[in-house]
Formats: C-alpha cells, sequence, structure tokens
C-alpha cells in the first residue's frame, strides 16, 4: 500500500550485490511509476529511468532541455513506488562537475540507487544518433570524481558512460572506448556503460578490460542489435537495460486504439488489447487499502470472493 517500504540505502546495497559481471540483469525502463510495478510483479531485478523517457514524456527531444528537478522529481516517484532498485540517467549530470556533485545528492534525495552521467557535450542527444561530441578526458574524469566525491551514501552506484565509441570509426572508435571506460574507473566510476557498441565482442572488449560492472544499452532502431541476455551474459555484461521498450510499446498500442475508436465510431475492438479494470486495480494494490479501510473497496474481481461491506457506498470507479 502507499510507497515500497524497502528504504533506498537497502536499494543500494541490493544493487551493488545484483551486479556480478557476466549476470546480464535486466533492467526494463519504467516510463511512468505504475509500469515500475509492473516490471516488479513480472520478477526483473531491477528498474531503469531513462533520460529520453523522461523527455519525451513532456514532449520535448533527449537534448538535454529537462532539469535535474524534473528529473529527479520523476525519477523519486518511480522509485518509491518499487521495491527494486531504480537506475536513472543523469546525462551529462546538470552543468560542471560542481552541478554534477549536487546531481547526485539530489539523485540520493529521491531514492535511487544510483544514476549515469555521461561524457558528451552540452548539448547531449541520444547515445544511438550521428554527430555526437565528447568533452575531453580531463572533463570527463572531472565529472565523475565530483559525483563520487558528492554522494553521501556510499552504495549509491556512480556509473560513467562513455559516448565515445561512435565518435570514431572501427577499431579506433573500440580503443578509444576502452582507454576512457578504464580512465573513467580510475576516476572512481563503480560500473560503466560503454555507448551504441557495434557487436557482442566490442562489449566482451570492454569487459575485459574494467573491473566494474558493464551495463549494455538494448535500445531498439539504434547502433546495436538486439543481443540476446544470454549473448551478452556471455560478453560478460552485468546489466542490461532496455530504456525506452515500454513507452515505445504502450505509444505503438495507443496509437491503434486511437485508429480503431475513429474508425469504428467505438473503442470494442481494442478492448481485448486493454489491461483490465482488475488487473489496474490489482497493480495499485487497491484491496490493500480495502484491508486498511472496509470503505474505500467495493469492485470485486471476477471470480474473487465479494469485498466486505461497504461503509461509505463508494464508486467502483
Ligand atoms: C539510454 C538513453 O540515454 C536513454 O535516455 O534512455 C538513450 C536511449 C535512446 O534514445 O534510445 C540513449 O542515448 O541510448
Ligand atoms: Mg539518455
Amino acid at each position: 500500500m502507499l510507497y515500497s517500504t524497502t528504504t533506498p540505502q537497502a536499494k543500494r546495497a541490493t544493487l551493488r550485490e545484483l551486479l556480478v559481471p557476466g549476470t546480464a540483469r535486466q533492467f526494463p525502463g519504467a516510463f511512468n511509476p505504475l509500469s515500475a510495478r509492473l516490471i516488479e510483479q513480472k520478477g526483473f531485478d531491477g528498474v531503469y529511468i531513462s533520460g529520453a523517457v523522461l523527455a519525451n514524456d513532456l514532449g520535448l527531444p533527449d537534448i538535454g532541455l529537462t532539469t535535474l528537478t524534473e528529473v529527479a522529481t520523476r525519477a523519486g516517484q518511480i522509485a518509491r513506488m518499487t521495491d527494486l532498485p531504480a537506475l536513472v540517467d543523469a546525462d551529462t549530470g546538470f552543468g560542471e562537475p560542481m552541478n554534477v556533485a549536487r546531481t547526485v545528492q539530489e539523485l540520493e534525495n529521491a531514492g535511487l540507487a544510483g544514476c549515469h552521467i555521461e561524457d558528451q557535450i552540452n548539448p547531449k542527444r541520444c547515445g544511438h544518433l550521428d554527430g555526437k561530441a565528447v568533452v575531453d578526458l580531463d572533463t570527463a574524469t572531472k565529472r565523475i570524481k565530483a559525483a563520487a566525491d558528492g554522494r553521501r551514501d556510499a552504495n549509491f552506484l556512480i556509473m560513467a558512460r562513455t559516448d565515445i565509441r561512435a565518435t570514431e570509426a572501427g577499431d579506433t572508435g573500440l580503443d578509444a572506448a576502452v582507454d576512457r571506460a578504464k580512465a573513467l574507473v580510475d576516476a572512481g566510476a563503480d560500473a560503466i556503460f560503454p555507448e551504441a557498441m557495434g557487436s557482442v565482442e566490442e562489449f566482451a572488449a570492454i569487459c575485459a578490460a574494467v573491473d566494474v560492472p558493464v551495463l549494455a544499452n538494448m535500445t531498439e532502431f539504434g547502433k546495436s542489435d538486439l543481443f540476446t541476455r544470454a549473448q551478452l551474459a556471455d560478453a560478460g555484461v552485468a546489466m542490461i537495460i532496455y530504456p525506452v521498450t515500454l513507452l515505445r510499446i504502450a505509444l505503438g498500442a495507443a496509437e491503434r486504439a486511437l485508429d480503431t475508436l475513429a474508425a469504428d465510431g467505438t473503442q470494442s475492438a481494442a478492448v481485448p488489447d486493454m489491461a483490465t479494470r482488475a488487473r489496474l486495480y490489482d497493480l495499485v494494490d487497491y484491496e490493500a487499502y480495502n484491508r486498511f479501510d472496509t470503505g474505500v473497496f467495493n469492485f470485486q474481481v471476477p471470480g474473487t470472493p465479494a469485498p466486505g461491506p461497504s461503509t461509505t457506498g463508494g464508486t467502483d470507479g
């Protein structure tokens, strides 16, 4: 009922335990607090909170327009609805190294288990688009050092993302990514997010080069093929994110339903694709509120015993 009862400290400790190289833990991206519940119910290990999804949800492109306040607030709303650890995308850290330290503290306050900070220049863009640029090594390592120094809970995960791979072609790009990943670990990164890897072998090269957990980004329509969990586990990956998957699925379904509604004059044909009222109530744990106060709930899930007597005569909506 209400929010997760697992403390942020406990979630951070769990995240640390989960991130073992070669286990390829799956973290689907939650596009809102309720979808984090769904991810938890389906038995996943953790929740990812995507900067692209947070921006797109506001109708904005993912080019660094969202503010720290917006990201920390929304990420906190998502994180508190689940007992799972949540990793949030902190883009370039929302400013200079001093700002990055503050970003980490705000994300700690919001109950996140960790965040990733990337080495793109501002304005940043999606890591799978062409024409990206990265900051020099000194600036990149200063961001990570400031993040690590800023945190107050030693278990808050500071993940360094490097976008350098796609800025140079072929092996040169991979070599640059390996070098930068090592330097970012030396600067204090607890984990590495090598963005836009071209193959499983490239993930394996990064995993072999650093002795911290490595993340694989399985975003659709990007530069990486959609490798399986088994393939990425073999490469030594500790964690896989599916950042925009659920938002894309939900938007695709919403668009089809609107077309149906317009064409048929009724949504009837779309009803089989919907989460039912009962499913929705289950996800928000409606029944627990009724145990707290029997007047709260008078909706009967088909095939289950009737709820207790209503004292308020409330609605079933
Ligand atoms: C992981 C990512 O940073 C995100 O914001 O989710 C994006 C995902 C995407 O745009 O598909 C990325 O830059 O890869
Ligand atoms: Mg992002």
